[in-house]
């Protein structure tokens, strides 16, 4: 079943088309990441989704409304998680979530926070003040006060930033835990940790939904060819293999060099014309970030032909 079915969504700020021409599908329960560099619109396309800002164009369904002419009603169904999420830190963990469910007015209240606090492991914590807590557990209090009123839908941007790699597992467990009951997440990140725990990825470049897929079908729609160079200073054949033909990105991972492209045998030779001898190049599986390198690279080559 389709949790999001929208075509021909457009957005202008002034004379700027920061979303153009996007069309989407989303099945209910799935959790897709939306990835682009700075600026692309991925936040501006999730905001129209979900009712919270209009589009100037388009036309589908979210939650089975139709989502412009009962955007309130879709609005009323998200859950939204901000970077910059405002808990009141003079509050008790539970006191944070009853305030929230008394503001949206919402029916259940004692039973609804207490259910929240369960769902997301905050039982035991509950007497704590939020602002006493650490930056995971304060991250996970906001989560629970999103899905207080049980959305359909959640939108959470960026919500592992400045996270440690425990309690961002811990969320990301939790927000499985969600999906697997029906509910229908879009994240915003620029973190390929994060993409790769979504069930499907979309690739925003200047208002463009120019990817989408699960991560393995992006990786294998590139084309893309991976080698593995590894020997000492490799980093440093990183910028005289970048300018070279063939080559459409070289980085450095740790003590190893990645270099991609979908020319074998342009690749191939730039290689050979920086082997040293001391460089091992082994063929690797691409990986997303290999993917999302060079689709950005793209978009500098796009900006030098304009
Ligand atoms: N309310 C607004 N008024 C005018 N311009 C806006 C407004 N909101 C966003 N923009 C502009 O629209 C473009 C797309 O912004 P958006 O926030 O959707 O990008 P993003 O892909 O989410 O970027 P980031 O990764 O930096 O969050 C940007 O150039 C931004 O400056």
């Amino acid at each position: 079943m389709l949790a999001i079915d929208v075509r021909g969504l457009n957005k202008w700020f002034g004379d700027r088309h920061v979303v153009r021409d996007v069309a989407i599908q989303v099945g209910q329960g799935r959790i897709t990441g939306f990835l682009g560099p700075n600026g692309a619109g991925k936040t501006t396309t999730l905001r129209m989704l979900c009712g919270l800002l209009t589009p100037d164009s388009g036309e589908g369904e979210v939650l089975g409304r139709d989502f412009r002419a009962e955007a309130n009603a879709v609005k009323r169904m998200t859950g939204y998680m901000t970077q910059r999420f405002s808990l009141y830190e003079d509050l008790t963990i539970e006191e944070n979530l009853a305030f929230v469910a008394r503001v949206y007015g919402l029916d259940r209240r004692g039973q609804r926070v207490r259910a929240a606090l369960e769902q997301l492991g905050l039982a035991d914590r509950r007497r704590q003040l939020a602002g006493a807590l650490s930056g995971g557990w304060k991250q996970r209090l906001a989560l629970a006060t999103a899905v207080l009123h049980e959305p359909k839908l959640l939108l959470l941007d960026e919500p592992t930033a400045g996270v440690d790699p425990k309690a961002r597992r811990e969320f990301w467990d939790h927000i499985h835990l969600l999906a697997d009951q029906g509910l229908t997440v879009l994240v915003s990140t620029h973190y390929m940790d994060e993409a790769e725990r979504c069930h499907d990825i979309g690739y925003i470049l200047n208002g463009r939904l120019i990817a989408r897929g699960t991560a393995q079908e992006i990786i294998a729609r590139s084309g893309l060819i991976t080698f593995r160079g590894e020997g000492p200073d490799v980093g440093r054949l990183v910028l005289p293999l970048s300018g070279r033909a063939g080559v459409l990105s070289a980085s450095a991972f740790g003590s190893a060099i990645h270099v991609s492209g979908t020319d074998r045998r342009l690749l191939e030779e730039a290689l050979r014309h920086n082997r040293s001898g001391e460089t091992k190049w082994e063929e690797v599986p691409s990986t997303l970030e290999d993917v999302f390198i060079q689709l950005m690279a793209d978009q500098a080559d796009d900006r030098y032909a304009a």
